[in-house]
Order: C-alpha cells, then sequence, then structure tokens
C-alpha cells in the first residue's frame, strides 16, 4: 500500500510526544548457534527533544497514524551496521580462523578473549595506547591471543590495501577509457567551474532559491567562493526560514526536498548506465570488489560527492541532527555511491530490494535518480539505540527523480523489490569522527549487546548510541 506523505502532511499537524516504535531484532549463525548475534531495540525519540528543529515541528506525524504493521518483518533478514556484514554476505568463513587459533589454547582460564570478542580486541587497543603497563594485566596465554587477534588485522589491512589500490587504478583506467570511446560524457564529469553553473544546471530551481537566498551568500556583497566550499574550507550556513520552505518532514526524523534538476538526475542516470555496462563488458569487471566501480570519487564524479557534503548534507544537518546525531558538531566525512537495482538483477544491478539495515552513518542523504521503476519505496522503522515499546512501520516514502530525502544513519530502513524497470539513486554516507565517534566507542555495536536500556544510563561505558 502507498502512502502520499506529502498530502498526509498537509492534512496532519501532530507532535510525535508520545509516539513510540520497537522492533527486536534477532538472527542467529551455526558459529553463534548458542548467542543471540543481533538483538536491537529501537525507538523513537521526542520530536520536541530536538531543539534543532524547531521550524519542523508542528509538520511532525504520529507514529501512531501509520497503520502499516510488520508482522511479517524478517527478524535475520536484517543488513547493514545492524549484523556483521561479513557474516551476512559470506557466510561463515570469515571467523574459522579465529575459531582455529582459539582451540589451539586449551589452558585459557581467564575470560579474556580478543579473538571472539571485539569488545576486548577494541580494549587492547585502546588499552595498549593508555597504559605503560598494559599487558601486565594478562596473562601469557591472553597476551598469546591478543597478539594473532591482532596480526590477523593487520594481515587483513595488508591484504585489503593492495587490493583496494590495484581496483582504484583499474576502475581509473577503465574510466579514462569509457571517456576516451565516449568523449560525450567528458564535459559531464568536469568539475562546474562557478555557481552559476550549478545554480542553473544541477540544483533544482527550488533548492538554488532556499540555498543562495541565506545571508551568507550576500554577506559584504562577497561571492562565496566555489573552490572553498567545494573543499570544505568554507562551512556553508543556510537559513532556517528559507529551508523551511523548501522542505516537508515525510515521518519522523525523515525529511523529504526538492534538490537536483530532473534534467541533471537523468543524465546522470544515463552516464552511470553507460559506464556500468562498458564496466559489464569488461573482462575486468569480475575482478573489482563490490561497489567500487560506484563509488562517486572512483565514478570520476568526486566534485558531486564535495558539492553535496558541503553544501547540504552538512549545513542541513546542522538545523536537523546536530543535537541528536552529531553530539552538538559537524560532520567531517562523506562516501557518496550510486545503489543501483532491477526487478531483472545484472551483476551491475545486482539488487532488487535492500534488506532493514542501518546505514554506517551518521547522517544519510538519498536522492532518486531513476523514475522508470515500479515498487522500490524506502521503509522506515525506529532509530537504533533508543528506548522502544511496539512494532509498528514507521511510514512508506515513495521516491521522486530529483528529491532528496535526508535521515540518521541509525534509523532502520529497508528499499521495498522492485518489481519493473532499473531503480538508481545517489546516496551519501557521512559521519562525524570529531564529534559524535570520538564521544562514543563502538564495542557495543560489534559486541551485539543487549542491554542498553534506552537511556543515558547504560551499563556500557560508550553509552546507548551504538549496540
Ligand atoms: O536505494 C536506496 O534508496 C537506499 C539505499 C540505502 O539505504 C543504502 O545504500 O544504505
Ligand atoms: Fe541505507
Amino acid at each position: 500500500m502507498l502512502y502520499s506523505f506529502q498530502s498526509r502532511l498537509r492534512e496532519r499537524k501532530s507532535n510525535l510526544r508520545h509516539s513510540f516504535v520497537w522492533i527486536s531484532l534477532l538472527s542467529t549463525t551455526p558459529n553463534w548457534s548458542r548467542v543471540p548475534i543481533a538483538f536491537t531495540h529501537l525507538s523513537l525519540v521526542s520530536a520536541s527533544s530536538a531543539q534543532s528543529k524547531f521550524w519542523f515541528r508542528n509538520k511532525s506525524l504520529k507514529a501512531s497514524d501509520m497503520s502499516i504493521t510488520t508482522d511479517d518483518f524478517i527478524i535475520n533478514n536484517v543488513g547493514g551496521g545492524a549484523v556483521n556484514e561479513k557474516k551476512r554476505l559470506y557466510g561463515e568463513q570469515s571467523t574459522e580462523p579465529l575459531e582455529a587459533v582459539q582451540s589451539d589454547h586449551p589452558s585459557l582460564s581467564s575470560a579474556y578473549n580478543p579473538l571472539q570478542h571485539r569488545s576486548h580486541l577494541f580494549h587492547a587497543i585502546e588499552g595498549l595506547d593508555r597504559y605503560p603497563n598494559y599487558l601486565s594485566r594478562w596473562t601469557e596465554n591472553d597476551i598469546d591471543q591478543l597478539q594473532v587477534a591482532l596480526q590477523e588485522r593487520l594481515s587483513q589491512v595488508h591484504e585489503q590495501k593492495s587490493k583496494v589500490r590495484n581496483q582504484r587504478l583499474q576502475i581509473k583506467d577503465l574510466l579514462q577509457e569509457f571517456l576516451d570511446k565516449h568523449p560525450e560524457w567528458k564535459e559531464f564529469v568536469q568539475a562546474p567551474s562557478n555557481w552559476e553553473e550549478i545554480q542553473s544546471t544541477i540544483l533544482d530551481p527550488r533548492a538554488t532559491k532556499a540555498i543562495f537566498r541565506s545571508r551568507m551568500f550576500h554577506r559584504n556583497n562577497e561571492t562565496t567562493s566555489l573552490d572553498d566550499v567545494l573543499a570544505g574550507t568554507m562551512p556553508v550556513e543556510l537559513d532556517a526560514a528559507y529551508l523551511q520552505e523548501l522542505m516537508d518532514e515525510e515521518m519522523f526524523d525523515v525529511y523529504s526536498f526538492p534538490l537536483l534538476s530532473p534534467a541533471f538526475c537523468h543524465k546522470l542516470h544515463r552516464f552511470v548506465s553507460a559506464f556500468l555496462t562498458y564496466l559489464e563488458s569488461s573482462s575486468n569487471m569480475k575482478s573489482l570488489a563490490r561497489g567500487i566501480h560506484k563509488d562517486l570519487d572512483n565514478m570520476g564524479m568526486g566534485w558531486l560527492n564535495n558539492l553535496l557534503f558541503h553544501l547540504v548534507v552538512r549545513p542541513l544537518s546542522a538545523h536537523l541532527y546536530k543535537e541528536t546525531e552529531l553530539e552538538g558538531g559537524d560532520l567531517d566525512w562523506r562516501q557518496g555511491f550510486i545503489a543501483s537495482y532491477s526487478a531483472d538483477p545484472t551483476q551491475s544491478k545486482p539488487r532488487q530490494r535492500l534488506v532493514p539495515h542501518t546505514d554506517d552513518a551518521e547522517v544519510t542523504l538519498n536522492v532518486c535518480l531513476g523514475d522508470k521503476f515500479k515498487g522500490g519505496n524506502l521503509h522506515f522503522w525506529g532509530l537504533r539505540g533508543e528506548n522502544v515499546r511496539g512494532n509498528k512501520l514507521l511510514g512508506e516514502y515513495k521516491p521522486e527523480v530529483g528529491r532528496a530525502v535526508i535521515h540518521a544513519g541509525r534509523h532502520l530502513h529497508e528499499v521495498t523489490p522492485i518489481t519493473a524497470g532499473d531503480r538508481f539513486a545517489l546516496i551519501q554516507w557521512t559521519r562525524s569522527w570529531k564529534s559524535a565517534r570520538s564521544e562514543v566507542c563502538p564495542c557495543c555495536w560489534l559486541n551485539q549487546r543487549r542491554d542498553t536500556g534506552g537511556s543515558k544510563r547504560s551499563s556500557c561505558i560508550c553509552g546507548p548510541r551504538w549496540n
């Protein structure tokens, strides 16, 4: 069932103060057969707690207004940050070496086990840096295991480093080859040289209006340098009043707005399709890591990645997510890529749907590029790490070409099956290494703890954010 949230928004003016959603996710694998590996409680926080969103509050929908239930929610189908991706994608082999080493140490008497428990490994990495005699607390056996676990990680770094480097070089060559054969795309991948080009050909006119009316673009009659903005050295500040006109709150904490012009989206869509088709016909395609060729930087579109990050996601997040996702700080990292799906999956469009997952991101931007598909809607549940009650799907969003959705990365979401055509979306995952991630440790997340309790008084030192 499809819902038009925009028309609902016009009808409903309520707030979320008492609306909660919960979901329990449970999944087991043979290696962890006695232990649930993902058990996550989710909830929605009160909209009124997010002070920075004052200008959206009266547009909030009640979660209880949504009548789609999740009775058929497939518990062990959860993806992304909720489970160990390697286990989900490749089965158990990734943990085999660790198990084998562990059984070589039958005399292990302490509970310390960095081979099995990620939290122990993290503790050691932090502890070695923090305490002069950190190792003195562990038995020789513990230290042996720590050494093996660290060596194991280091060899993964070595292996992936050279693999990734080679693959990036390979893509660069393939892109050059593609552009030589199809010179009509050469201009398209060039970074724009002035704001005028961005305003008239890349952005939707409504986004142009909202962004460039903001005071910073008029201060002292000086023009804001495009190069400085793209380099991230001149932070962009957008005025709330203009953004309010531009944006809709589709459902709790999920906002949509017209961002890219449909003409630009269609062109980007055609460029991506042409490049992927070219890659598919290349014999090198099989040796490339999953998704590496769909990374915007690798596709020669790093400038678009920077533009969206610095001109749109960072300033919007300062209004929407500063307190709830960024610990009062800023975003400082971005990864942009094309998510491609098809009703008839191929090598370059390998997915028909995307299972419910959270992103490894503080804030995610999602722009629909392709319009000739059926299905492929976005579903949202609650926020990882918040306390919760209830089991309702929060809402469904139907993508529109050029329209962006922005949401917290820890907001559980899925893409429903594409039933006809191909679906392309530009996704940008953004992080806050210096703020949010410097305040928390990921041990809860990787250790799949269950006792976050949903309050700031979680029993874990790293608080309730990661679980
Ligand atoms: O394709 C989409 O709309 C969503 C993709 C997504 O959630 C992701 O790549 O993390
Ligand atoms: Fe996602």
